[in-house]
C-alpha cells in the first residue's frame, strides 16, 4: 500500500537513489536545507532539519519518515555532526512521535562499526574466502566522529521506540555508489549498495512491519563482511546486485 512518506535530505545521492525508483510508489513530502534542481514527486520543503516548527509542520499526515539529512563526511568535525547528526535527528524523532508517525527509517552508517576493521582482520576481512561477518547485533564501535554521530542516531532510535512504541529501522549504508562498484577499493566492494538495491531496501523498509532493527544497507556481494540475513528476514529485502559481477 502506497504510504504517506517524509523523506530527510532528499537532494542528496540515497535521497536521489531512492527516488529514482520509488518516486511513484508513495505520497512524498521531501526536505532538505538545499533545494532540489531535477524534477521530483510530491512537495518540497526547503529547511534545515534542527529548525523544530518547520519540522513539526512537515511531519503533518506522515506516516514514515525516512531520515537521510546530516553531514556525510567520514571526517566531519564535531560540531557539525553534533549539529546534524546528533541534534537535527533528536528533533526528527521527537517530531515524529508528536506527529503519531508510525515508522522511523534512520540512515545510519558503516562507519558506526569502523573500528572493527582492525589491522589484524584487515585486508583480509574484505575478502570473499574470509568468514568475518557483522550482523547487527554487536555494539557500536565507531572509527571516526562522524560514526559517532551514526552510533547516537541509533540510540535516539532505540529510546523513542521504547519509550514512545515508535517502529524504527537504522540502516548501516554501506558506500552507495552508482553504476558499478568502487574501483581499486576493496572495503568498498565488500560494502557496495547499488542505487537499484538502495531504492528498494527502503522501500521494504517502508512497508515492512518491525519494532527496532538494525540492518546492513549492502549489496548481496561475495565480498561481504556484514550480514544482510536481518535484513531479508525482517523486512523482505531482496537484493538483486553484487559487486563480484563487475570484476
Ligand atoms: N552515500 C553513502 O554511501 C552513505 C550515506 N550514509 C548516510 O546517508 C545519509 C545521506 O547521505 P548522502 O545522500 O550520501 O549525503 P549527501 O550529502 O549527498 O545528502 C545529504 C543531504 O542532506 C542535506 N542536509 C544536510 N544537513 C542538513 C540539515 N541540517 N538540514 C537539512 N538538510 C540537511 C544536504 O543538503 C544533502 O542534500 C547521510 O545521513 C549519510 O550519513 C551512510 C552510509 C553511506
Ligand atoms: O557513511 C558513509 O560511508 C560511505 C563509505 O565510507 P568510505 O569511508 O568507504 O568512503 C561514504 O562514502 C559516505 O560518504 C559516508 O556517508
Amino acid at each position: 500500500m502506497a504510504q504517506s512518506v517524509l523523506l530527510t535530505g532528499a537532494a542528496g545521492r540515497v535521497g536521489t537513489a531512492i527516488l529514482a525508483d520509488l518516486a511513484d510508489e508513495h505520497e512524498w513530502r521531501l526536505m532538505d536545507r538545499d533545494p532540489m534542481t531535477e524534477d521530483h514527486p510530491g512537495e518540497f520543503v526547503v529547511a534545515d532539519i534542527t529548525d523544530e516548527e518547520t519540522v513539526r509542520d512537515a511531519m503533518e499526515g506522515i506516516d514514515v519518515v525516512i531520515h537521510l539529512a546530516g553531514d556525510p563526511r567520514p571526517e566531519a568535525p564535531w560540531d557539525s555532526v553534533l549539529t546534524n547528526n546528533i541534534d537535527g535527528t533528536q528533533t526528527i524523532f521527537e517530531a515524529a512521535v508528536d506527529a503519531d508517525v508510525e515508522k522511523v527509517v534512520f540512515a545510519s552508517s558503516n562507519h558506526a562499526v569502523g573500528a572493527y576493521e582492525t589491522e589484524e582482520r584487515t585486508p583480509e576481512m574484505y575478502r570473499a574466502h574470509d568468514d568475518y561477518l557483522l550482523d547487527g547485533t554487536e555494539l557500536p564501535r565507531p572509527g571516526n566522529l562522524y560514526g559517532v554521530s551514526k552510533a547516537a542516531g541509533e540510540s535516539l532510535g532505540r529510546y523513542y521506540h521504547d519509550e514512545h512504541g515508535l517502529s524504527v529501522a537504522c540502516v548501516r549504508i554501506g558506500n552507495l555508489t552508482k553504476g558499478h562498484p568502487p574501483i581499486d577499493y576493496e572495503r568498498g566492494q565488500a560494502m557496495w549498495l547499488s542505487y537499484r538495491d538502495c531504492a528498494h531496501l527502503f522501500d521494504r523498509c517502508i512497508r515492512a512491519e518491525y519494532e527496532y532493527e538494525i540492518v546492513y544497507g549492502i549489496s548481496d556481494n561475495d565480498r561481504k563482511y556484514y550480514s544482510i540475513d536481518r535484513a531479508k528476514a525482517v523486512l523482505g529485502y531482496e537484493p538483486r546486485d553484487n559487486s563480484a559481477e563487475h570484476n
